[in-house]
């Protein structure tokens, strides 16, 4: 599907999802930084196409994405860039299955990679508990098909006083063991080689148990590569705030990383910074790229929210699109995110700033620019 501009640059094909609140706003900003980096670069372009599948249209239409449609049309690009979902005019379950649960399923995108770590100019929380900067530096493999997000489970006499509801969380060896493959692989290609895996299998005691069985046997395939250990997800969130330096990898649920991934940013800075790849490894689908954060309602329209957790994503995409080829690129695009981040000047409410999005994205824009003219 890449195809060549005058022979010269491969040209992505990108779905831009920007949906609703401080998504729109944020994709707005991180389409702003990719253009001036394609432009900037002699290495790629990017044919972007923007579909208005949002909460608003979801109240006049009566969906989210076309019915008959949606999956061909996604397929038609070599990525997706996302923003976010949920407005409060739509309860979340019907906006999360009306578009981003259905997406990440139809896509085959079974890994949803979140690094963290403490970018320069963040007044990490951690900080006051005698930690360095770089003591955080994990990467969060989190099951993107399975557990609680499988959609399995219904609802019997819901008007009642005796109604009853069931949440299956689901867990198939297939979908185990892929997810511990990517995440002992990724453990693999770190500097420190270490995985932690985090369960809950002292209570949940069929799923959760298949789930360590699987873990420790792909585990035996790494030994002496890979050090490893577990954690029970309770226990995991003590340690992710009293011994952040004792982590790197972590693999845990659909559920249990959602969670966990949210603290890792606070602990990190701010939600706003973080950024997630949601993966179809065999690359035959589309892979989707957002802001681990929501639409924010609180602070939607204001033009306050932070883009930095955009921008990241939006450097991971260009990272996977070249599969090894754009690597400098993307790098490049990292280094102007945190040259804004340690400047105070550019810096938003929530890292205790005082910059608009749009300062934020105009110096994200002319730092591109600088670094990749300089050589
Ligand atoms: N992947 C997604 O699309 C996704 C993820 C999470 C929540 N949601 C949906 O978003 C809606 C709001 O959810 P929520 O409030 O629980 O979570 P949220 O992430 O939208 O917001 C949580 C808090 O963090 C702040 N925040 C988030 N991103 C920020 C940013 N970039 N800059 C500054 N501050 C930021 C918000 O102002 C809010 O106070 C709900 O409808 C929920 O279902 C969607
Ligand atoms: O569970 C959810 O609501 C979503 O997965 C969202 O929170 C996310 O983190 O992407
Ligand atoms: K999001
Ligand atoms: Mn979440």
């Amino acid at each position: 599907m890449v195809s060549q501009i005058a022979s010269i640059k491969p040209v992505y094909k990108i779905a831009a999802i920007p949906g609703d609140g401080i998504g729109a706003e944020v994709t707005n900003a991180a389409l702003k930084a990719l253009d001036t980096l394609s432009q900037s670069s002699d290495a790629f372009a990017l044919n972007v196409n923007t579909l208005d599948w949002s909460s608003a249209n979801y109240l006049t239409r009566g969906w989210y994405m076309p019915p008959d449609t949606w999956e061909d049309e996604l397929k038609k690009h070599d990525a997706i860039y996302f923003g976010a979902v949920g407005w409060p005019t739509v309860p979340d379950h019907i906006s999360l299955w009306g578009m981003m649960l259905p997406i990440r399923n139809s896509m085959n995108q079974y890994v949803n990679v979140r690094p963290t770590r403490v970018m320069r100019g963040t007044k990490a929380p951690l900080s006051q508990l005698d930690a360095k900067p770089s003591d955080l530096d994990w990467v969060i493999i989190r099951e993107n098909s399975e557990g609680e997000y499988a959609g399995q489970g219904g609802t019997t006499h819901g008007h009642a006083n005796y109604a009853v509801a069931t949440e299956v969380a689901i867990f198939t060896r297939v979908g185990i063991e892929r997810i511990m493959r990517f995440a002992f692989e990724t453990a693999k290609s770190r500097p420190r080689k270490k995985l932690t895996m985090v369960t809950k299998s002292n209570a949940q005691r069929h799923g959760m148990v298949l789930w360590d069985k699987v873990f420790h046997m792909v585990a035996k395939e790494y030994e002496g590569v890979v050090e490893s250990d577990k954690m029970l997800v309770d226990a995991m969130t003590v340690r992710m705030v009293n011994k952040p330096e004792s982590l790197d990898t972590i693999v845990a649920t659909n559920l249990h990383a959602d969670i966990l991934s949210d603290l890792a940013a606070a602990l990190a800075g701010s939600i706003g910074i973080a950024p997630s790849s949601n993966l179809d490894p065999t690359r035959s689908c589309p892979s989707m790229f957002e802001p681990i954060h929501g639409s924010a309602p609180d602070i939607a329209g204001k033009g306050i929210c932070n883009p930095v957790g955009a921008f990241w994503s939006a450097a991971e995409m260009v990272r996977w699109l070249g599969q090894g080829k754009l690597d400098q690129v993307a790098d490049q695009f990292m280094e102007a995110i945190e040259n804004v981040t340690g400047d105070p000047k550019t810096r938003t409410g929530d890292m205790g700033g005082q910059a608009k999005t749009d300062e934020v994205t105009d110096a994200i824009c002319r730092e591109i620019e600088r670094i990749c003219h300089r050589g």
